[in-house]
């Protein structure tokens, strides 16, 4: 099988301090049951109780959705192709809904998503679970006054911008984006996030290829991904 599930994923108790445990007792077990003003539903997303075999059949179910093209965008790369994942309406729910059930009781008040796959995830759960979405764009995209992070690629650099203004000093930011390969990408978007004085909880992805170590860069930010692929 090509994809393996993230062992955090068996469990939805946090191993790290800046995310608290998600509820366990018996009465929040039936309190994620009820939808409240901020948890509002919206398609291919439900809010029922996950068993982990439930969990397991979901990942299973996205892995399988992505579509890996060997050589592009050149000679060497394996690219992971989420395109074919949104061609599949209940693997496109339940990679939103993941996200949702982990990030919906944890104060989260924004939802990073940096340009362009990040535009995907971001905004379908940053509204399931109430937060406001920020877009992280290329440079020379947004309008308005920016603040920007430069950042290494396997090639030379590329940099990230965001709205001055968007996030607040002491909101609580979770960081999106399909896919985490040297880390480059989402070290930027937690340094502009922190530059504001946000709280970065946590860095989240559907893909990670553990061999490029990305995750190495985040500095101590947790990151969960739904699929590891070699
Ligand atoms: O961990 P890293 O090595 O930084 O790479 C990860 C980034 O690469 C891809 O985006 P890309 O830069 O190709 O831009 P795109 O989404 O606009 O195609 C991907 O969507 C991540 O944002
Ligand atoms: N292998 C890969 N597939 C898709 N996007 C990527 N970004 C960096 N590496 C990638």
């Amino acid at each position: 099988m090509l994809a393996t599930w993230a062992t955090s994923l068996q469990s939805l108790s946090l191993p790290h301090s800046r995310l608290s445990p998600v509820p366990s007792s018996p009465s929040s077990q039936l309190d994620s049951l009820n939808l409240t003003t901020h948890r509002r539903s919206f398609p291919g997303v439900s809010t029922r109780l996950m068993t982990s075999s439930d969990e397991k059949h979901r990942i299973e179910r996205i892995a399988s959705s992505i579509r890996v093209i060997p050589n592009f965008p050149k000679p060497g790369i394996m690219f992971q192709d989420i395109t074919t994942l949104l061609l599949d309406p209940n693997a496109f729910g339940d990679t939103v809904e993941l996200f949702v059930e982990r990030y919906r009781d944890q104060r989260i008040s924004v939802v990073a998503g940096v340009e362009a796959r990040g535009f995907i995830f971001g905004p379908p759960i940053a509204l399931a679970i109430g937060a406001k979405f920020v877009p992280l764009r290329k440079p020379k995209k947004l309008p308005g006054e920016v603040i920007s992070e430069e950042y290494s690629l396997e090639y030379g650099t590329d940099k990230i911008e965001m709205h001055v203004g968007a996030v607040q000093p002491n909101d609580r930011a979770i960081v999106i984006d399909d896919l985490i390969a040297t880390g480059g990408t989402l070290c930027a978007a937690v340094k502009l996030l922190e530059r504001v004085g946000a709280v970065v909880v946590e860095c989240a992805c559907v893909i990670e290829l553990p061999e490029l170590n990305g995750r190495e860069k985040l500095g101590g930010i947790p990151l969960f991904v739904l699929i590891n692929r070699a």
